[in-house]
């Protein structure tokens, strides 16, 4: 392998060839394996026909747009954590386009997915800020498109309700390996770093206590189906962050005490249990139950898949 020189954002450039280690000939170039991140990036310039011009692909220069510039970041340290944390190739494991549409709208207060790309507001200033700076937003965005190539989870009803979850999760997952795999309180906030720019500490959702922004859910007998899924997340992001960081639900809707496994290990049963167990239709108890099966897949111990189960009855998924 020799290095054949440096992409304009600084990665190295790789020439794998096979070599006669006689006469130096070379015999054969090897196929360059998936490692690119695929990255393409456009401008929406506050008009909402995607995906609108492309204004940075894998591998270019900074543009002089620092929206653009701090996207195409995000959506790099989003691709290496999935390939580090989970050997991930890409939202579809083969090194598929990260599609980003930047500047949708005027003073639009969201991001979403297409089912195909990225979408990002520049907020209004006031609810939000440019929701495409952020990186747990951005996570929060990508994971919708792992989870529309693996389980598939409807999103409607509490299968939803686990899809949105899955974004939360895996957005604060990278948002922890992005913190130099640290956990902080900002672990457990969605969005904090671009929710309301003059109001310090709040966030979008709170995955340690969802009820706090208001709306979440944190217990499974309140949910019905009229719930945004938005906010029955919150029975499985609560769930998580107990299963991580163990102990009781915070407004006492159960006694149940959860052992802690750690943020690495609840990502790696999340993570198998998203990618190779759930199908659309998947319920919070079938969550609970393939959320155990991952556990067991993974060779982990019988105090840490009961640490699993505890989880969930914590949150009322009996
Ligand atoms: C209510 C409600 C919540 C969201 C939401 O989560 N958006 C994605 C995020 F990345 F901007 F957070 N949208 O409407
Ligand atoms: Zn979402």
């Amino acid at each position: 392998v020799t290095v054949k020189g440096t992409q304009a954002d600084g990665t190295p450039i790789l020439d794998k060839v096979l070599v006669n280690a006689v006469d130096g000939s070379v015999v054969a170039r090897l196929p360059t394996i998936h490692t690119a991140k695929n990255r393409e990036l456009h401008d929406l310039k506050n008009k909402t026909t995607l995906p609108g011009t492309t204004v940075r692909t894998e591998g270019q220069a900074a543009t002089s747009d620092a929206v653009v510039n701090n996207n195409y970041d995000r959506l790099g340290t989003t691709y290496d954590a999935y390939k580090e944390l989970f050997n991930r190739d890409s939202l579809d494991g083969s090194g598929g386009k990260l599609i980003s549409s930047v500047h949708y709208s005027t003073k639009y207060n969201n991001a979403y997915w297409n089912g195909t790309q990225m979408v990002y507001g520049d907020g209004d200033g006031s609810t939000f800020s440019n929701l495409a700076n952020s990186l747990d937003v951005t996570a929060h965005e990508l994971t919708h498109g792992v989870t529309s190539n693996t389980s598939n989870l409807e999103y409607s009803g509490e299968s939803g309700g686990l899809n949105e979850a899955m974004s939360d999760i895996f957005g604060n997952v990278v948002e922890y390996y992005g913190a130099g795999k640290v956990v902080s309180d900002n672990t457990w906030k969605v969005g904090e770093d671009v929710y309301t720019p003059n109001t310090a500490g709040d966030a979008l959702r709170y995955m340690n206590d969802p009820a706090k922004d208001g709306d979440s859910l944190d217990y499974y007998p309140d949910y019905t189906s009229g719930v945004d899924v938005h906010y029955s997340s919150g029975i499985a992001n609560l769930a998580f962050y107990l299963l991580s960081q163990g102990g009781k639900h915070p407004r006492s809707k159960t006694t149940v005490s959860v052992t802690a496994i750690g943020i690495e290990k609840a990502a790696q049963i999340f993570y198998r249990a998203n990618t190779q167990i759930f199908t659309a239709s998947t319920t919070f108890a079938q969550a609970k139950q393939w959320t155990g099966q991952a556990a067991q897949d993974l060779g982990y111990t019988q105090a840490e898949i009961s640490a699993v189960a505890d989880a969930w009855s914590a949150v009322g998924v009996t």
